[in-house]
């Protein structure tokens, strides 16, 4: 029977249907951050658990650390301290491998594991963070879980789960310069709501897709949990056996022609029928920013901040709070809105190909007198390789903060944190209440029309920019 991509990989890891109807899963590969991951760790000391297959277990630094560029060791975010020896010590005593602060090759989870070639096309992969659904963008089968089923992951190798629905969302048309995954995604989720995809595990096709670079492709599947899905999934591709080649933890040798074989077999089959289907054309898509505080709040540069009120009373009540909390008014303009901050960063959009972009727009040119800007790479590796390349010389010259990596400004977690009220135009992933600060007014959008922003002071479209 034609089967969906999602399908084929549930079926491989079904270990068996438990009575009540839920499955369980069998689980390659655990991801743990200090923050949650802690949690598990410590909770398997006090239960005198073991770690059933430690060389399969991986642990990051990463949302409450210190991101200035000479950071020196885990007390100078205080915040963190507990969370980062919790699971230093945790990860030593379970004998798992640790990207610890002073690792060449720390930095955001969701960033490390591809980058590492940890995740792997038909693998499972699970990490208690519900980004983790980023990595579906190599053709894992990827989503995030709590501290206590990363528990028992870590112990069993097994997850017991409620077998979602599928959901294809094809992406056609060529993307006009200038607009970006993040473009799409936002797009996505303006029109189909933030819980548009609950219940569903997304599979992203379609010809915008198939022209995404990888990074591009993990920053559509970043945002899967931003649209309610289960997870988000792309069959891969040339590009994606590209990105894998060579990288420390993929296969090589006869075991390296043994996957591509596998994974030119991962993609759903013609005929197979998804639970639902969405269709965007991508053609005539503009940048796209937010002007509330959901993700579902977004819409074109150029567009007026819509009416609060719509057909339903519910969801007219929370955007009369959202315009109110982020002050903002029905037919103000969204370009030109003056911000205080311009962030770079985070799990959706600290890659090299983002910083690329953002030094695009950013060179010859300046930031705004008064406006803060800061770009936080998305790992010491992306870090690395843009210093190579001079990048960090276009955003030094431009007056952005340089730093090392981290989730930094993109969670407000006890840590860093903008100022009270400020409106922070960034390329993170999630705008809600005080989700950079105390009160905070987040404005979501694409590497590029942050740069662009920062250098005006208000919200601005890159592409006249981009053009020259
Ligand atoms: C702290 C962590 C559990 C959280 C998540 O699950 O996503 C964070 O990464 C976030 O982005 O809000
Ligand atoms: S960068 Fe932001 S969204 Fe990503 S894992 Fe860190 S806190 Fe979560």
């Amino acid at each position: 029977m034609a089967a969906t991509l999602f399908d084929k990989l549930w079926q491989e890891h079904l270990v068996e249907t438990q009575p009540d109807g839920t499955d369980l899963i069998y689980i390659d590969r655990v991801f743990l951050h200090e923050r949650t991951g802690s949690i598990a760790l410590s909770s398997l000391q006090t239960d005198a658990r073991e770690v059933f297959y430690p060389q399969q277990v991986f642990c990051c630094m990463d949302h409450i650390v210190d991101t200035y560029p000479e950071r020196s060791d885990d007390t100078t975010m205080p915040s963190g301290r507990d969370f980062i020896v919790a699971t230093r010590e945790g990860a030593q005593a379970a004998g798992l491998t640790l990207f610890d602060l002073d690792d060449p090759r720390q930095g955001i989870v969701h960033v490390v594991s591809p980058e590492q070639g940890i995740v792997q096309p038909g693998a499972t992969l699970v990490c208690p963070d519900s980004h983790t659904c980023t990595q579906g963008a190599l053709g894992a089968l990827a989503w995030g879980i709590g501290s206590s089923e990363a528990e028992h992951a870590l112990v069993t190798k097994t997850l017991r789960v409620k077998k979602p629905s599928s959901m294809r969302v094809r992406f056609e048309g060529t993307l006009p310069v200038g607009v970006t995954a993040k473009d799409m995604i936002l797009r996505l989720i303006a029109s189909h709501g933030a819980s548009g995809g609950s219940g569903h595990a997304v599979e992203f096709a379609g010809e915008a897709v198939a022209a995404l670079s990888m990074e591009g492709r993990m920053t559509l599947c970043n945002m899967a949990v931003e649209f309610s899905a289960f997870t988000g999934i792309i069959a891969p591709d040339e590009k994606t056996i590209a990105y894998l080649e060579g990288r420390p933890y993929s296969p090589s040798g006869e075991f390296w022609d043994a996957a591509c074989e596998y994974w030119a077999g991962l993609h759903s089959d013609d005929t197979a029928e998804f639970d639902s289907e969405i269709v965007i054309d991508c053609s005539t898509l503009e940048p796209q920013v937010t002007w509330g505080t959901s993700p579902q709040h977004s819409g074109d540069i150029s567009a007026a901040v819509p009416a609060a009120e719509t057909d339903d009373p519910v969801d007219s009540a929370s955007r009369r709070k959202a315009l109110d909390y982020m002050a903002l008014q029905a037919g103000d303009a969204i370009a030109g809105q003056a911000i205080d901050c311009a962030f770079i960063g985070s799990c959706t959009n600290a890659r090299i190909s983002d910083l690329r972009l953002a030094a695009q727009v950013l060179a010859g040119r300046k930031v705004k007198e008064g406006i803060r800007a800061i770009c936080v790479p998305g790992s010491m590796l992306v870090k690395a390789a843009a210093e190579a390349e001079g990048l960090d010389k276009v955003f030094r010259d431009a007056g952005f903060e340089w730093r090392a990596s981290g989730c930094s400004m993109c969670f407000f977690a006890g840590g860093e944190h903008f100022g009270f009220q400020q409106r922070v135009v960034s390329t993170t992933n999630r705008n809600f209440e005080s989700r950079q600060g105390p009160q905070t007014r987040t404005h979501l959008a694409s590497p590029a029309t942050v740069a662009a922003s920062a250098v005006t002071g208000v919200i601005t479209d890159p592409r006249e920019m981009l053009a020259g």
